[in-house]
């Protein structure tokens, strides 16, 4: 391929420095490795395709080769010359780990750690790029972000769409924008791929409504109608159409290694249970090395199964190895997330307990077995109450593929599903795409402020229900995102630039202008609702009085979120052991570091936006907001929130509960919150709506009625 070419090389090794052979040794020794991927003898092929043609979608078996091969296929192309090409990923975690292969690959530094890096990454809050980039893997919130500057993508001669599967709302969006965009830049290239893509319905939405040169609208014929083989140089398939506008689709056989499944023969419901003694049962049966990977719902269920296995580990005698327990959910840091990839020390064995981040895309070095609970949170809109709500549901059976091709990356490995095989056959072939299961108003927002000015004419793959496109447009007006024709107005612009739902921006927005003056105190409260939670969980009775009572300096009678601020304020004063202050206060320091980075990327992101005052530029001086509030900047502070969540708001009933304005719905205070079990109030106001046994309102605030007149037109509220 072009990136081994001899000058290239002695180009770059002209000067050999220590640093520079060790990266040369090693992307010697992984070419040996890539040659016997699945997809290493396809390449002329693929090379060829994409000279030929526009777009290709490929598909492929997990760990063929896709996300790491293809794009060193194609950066020294013709239509890649001085450009970039972009990795799209679903995920961070996915992001960073695959620049990191990459560049090992590619025997180049990581990103800005040299100005002659070949490969680097951008994902919310983390740029990580040299002058010298040629690939950039990203995620799809990313490229749509950088859309906001540059629309036409122009730094770009290739976008690859990884994982398309997943079929998130960012994915569909992108496909969108991407469909309009091949027709406008011709040069241009796009792959689209996975495992299991709908490799029909993919092509049926890039030919549909395709407009030939001479402006005929046409139906283009693919050249790979028969067989991938069949169609590299075939023009006699063209119809006459310039070769350049049409849809290859190509489909790589064969995995590295095989996975042998294994399913329960009886179901289970405690998943937790089950887990732990399949967990036990490979660490005690099977031989080192072999790390496991355990797919679990979410961060509490992580943290038990963890706690359990490291009791029970203690118990064992030293015949055995020892195990090295790794919890990996999003809101995790990054520096803990990627400590999954590092190897494990002498007999000891990883343990890694993710959530369905590890799902796609990654390559855990060390893993041969995967247990999957065939369960994942999964975000549910429910459109009658205009709210979100997570779920835990089954997964589908490209997902429970997906886990299982997570072992078998470097050696035969084993998938125990904790579920039987007729479970198995039943579930959802793929995931329902989330554009049908999720509030829109972000998804319209990132339309209008790309240009787009009829949402609904915007192609998408699946159209989602025209009502949810009409109650997320009223969400952005009541949000003064849109003006009364819909347009985006300078308030939409604002939010649309901030890595924040429309909710939170609106927030942010408030808290900038003069007569609220509270910016720095409402980023310290959205930093921490941007982490999944600071507190530690407190399972048992004793926990939950030790949290109390340690928690008793910081809980404010207003409610979660001048809690969270005075949490921060009392963290960021503390100056000798921050460690020790939040083990302290049952607080986790992992999320509070956390916080701390996302509130240095917010305030840099307001000064950016010229959100605060022109004096107010140094971080230290400007965020400094130790002093507690005065309680008529604490009002303020959440009737910032109110405006940018005009639809949490319960009113109190008289039977003492609370009902919610919107879809006059029952809805109880988390135990989680410090508001449950204190004294009423006549109104509240919630981040989330959690519907587990029971709708439960999450990080909740007290409000006072009469608030909302003033701060809204009582008619724009649902009234019960
Ligand atoms: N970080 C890594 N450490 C070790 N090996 C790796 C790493 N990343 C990739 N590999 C090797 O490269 C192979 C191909 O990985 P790649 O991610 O390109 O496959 P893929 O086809 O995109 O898989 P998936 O569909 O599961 O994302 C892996 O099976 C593994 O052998």
């Amino acid at each position: 391929m072009a990136a081994e070419s001899t000058t290239k090389r002695k180009r770059e090794s002209a000067k050999p420095s220590a640093g520079s052979t060790s990266l040369q040794q090693k992307r010697v020794k992984l070419l040996e490795d890539r040659k016997h991927l699945p997809i290493w003898s396809r390449q002329k092929d693929i090379r060829q395709a994409l000279r030929d043609h526009q777009i290709l979608i490929l598909s492929g078996e997990t760990g063929s080769g896709k996300s790491t091969q293809i794009p060193q296929f194609i950066y020294d192309e013709f239509y890649c010359r001085k450009l970039k090409v972009a990795v799209t990923q679903p995920r961070r975690v996915a992001a960073i780990s695959l620049a990191r292969r990459v560049a090992d690959e590619l025997g180049s530094p990581l990103g800005s750690s040299s100005p002659a890096s070949k490969v680097g990454y951008s994902v919310r809050f983390d740029e990580n790029t040299s002058p010298g980039t040629r690939i950039k893997f990203l995620t799809e919130g990313m490229l749509l972000q950088e859309m906001l500057r540059d629309a036409e993508l122009k730094q770009y001669g290739c976008i690859i769409v990884d994982e398309v599967h997943e079929r998130s709302v960012n994915v569909d969006l992108l496909l969108g924008f991407l469909k309009g965009l091949v027709s406008r830049r011709k040069e241009m290239k796009v792959v689209v791929m996975s495992a299991t893509a709908d490799v029909e319905g993919l092509r049926r939405f890039f030919d549909e409504g395709v407009v030939a040169n001479d402006g005929k609208a046409d139906v283009l014929v693919n050249g790979a109608d028969d067989a991938w083989e069949g169609f590299s140089g075939d023009d006699s398939k063209t119809n006459g159409m310039p070769a350049a506008n049409k849809v290859a689709t190509c489909h790589v056989e064969g995995r590295q290694y095989p996975v042998m499944t294994r399913y329960l023969d009886v179901a289970t419901d405690d998943v937790i249970e089950a887990s732990l003694s399949r967990i036990f049962q490979i660490h005690c049966k099977e031989p080192m090395p072999g790390d496991i990977l355990v797919f679990m719902t979410g961060q509490e269920s992580i943290q038990s199964l963890q706690k359990l296995v490291e009791e029970y580990a203690q118990g064992l005698t030293v015949d055995y190895p020892k195990l090295l327990v790794l919890p990996l959910f999003a809101a995790l840091p990054q520096t803990a997330q990627q400590r999954i990839f590092l190897p494990a020390p002498r007999n000891t064995r990883k343990l890694i307990l993710s959530t369905n981040i590890a799902e796609t895309s990654v390559t855990v070095p060390g893993v041969r077995f995967v247990v999957d609970t065939g369960k994942a949170k999964i975000k549910q809109f429910r459109n009658k109450i205009g709210l979100d709500s997570l779920l835990i549901k089954p997964v589908s059976r490209s997902s429970a593929d997906q886990r299982k091709g997570r072992a078998g990356r470097e050696a035969a490995g084993q998938c125990f599903r904790l579920y039987t095989e007729q479970a198995y056959q039943s579930l959802e072939k793929d995931p329902k795409p989330e554009i049908l299961r999720c509030d829109l108003s972000q998804a319209i927002l990132t339309m209008k402020a790309r240009g787009v000015i009829d949402v609904l004419a915007f192609p998408l793959i699946t159209p989602p229900p025209r009502e949810a496109l009409e109650k997320a447009l009223l969400n952005l007006y009541q949000l003064n995102a849109l003006d009364d024709h819909g347009a985006i107005s300078s308030t939409g612009r604002q939010i649309a630039r901030l890595p924040l739902t429309p909710s939170l921006g609106r927030v942010i927005i408030e808290a900038a202008k003069p007569s609220m003056n509270c910016l720095p105190q409402v980023i310290d409260i959205v930093s921490c609702l941007s982490v999944e939670t600071i507190w530690l969980p407190t399972e048992t009775e004793e926990a939950r009085e030790r949290a109390t009572l340690a928690r008793q300096e910081l809980g404010k009678r207003q409610g979660d979120h001048l809690t969270l601020l005075a949490a921060v304020q009392a963290y960021t004063a503390e100056q000798t052991d921050r460690r020790r202050w939040a083990e302290d206060h049952l607080i986790s320091h992992r999320a509070m570091q956390n916080v701390m980075d996302v509130r240095k990327q917010l305030w840099s992101q307001c000064l950016q936006a010229k959100l605060q005052p022109a004096k107010a530029t140094n971080l230290s001086t400007s965020i400094n907001t130790s002093t507690p509030p005065d309680e008529e900047t604490a009002d303020k502070i959440l009737q910032c929130f109110l405006h940018g969540l005009p639809n949490n708001i319960a009113r109190l009933c008289p039977d003492g509960s609370y009902k919610t304005f919107v879809g006059n719905q029952t809805v109880a205070i988390h135990p989680g919150s410090w508001m449950f079990g204190r004294k009423k109030v006549e109104g509240i106001l919630y981040q989330e709506f959690v519907f587990t046994n029971r709708a439960y309102a999450r990080n909740v605030s007290a409000i006072q009625l009469g608030w909302l007149e003033e701060l809204f037109r009582v008619g724009d509220l649902g009234q019960g």
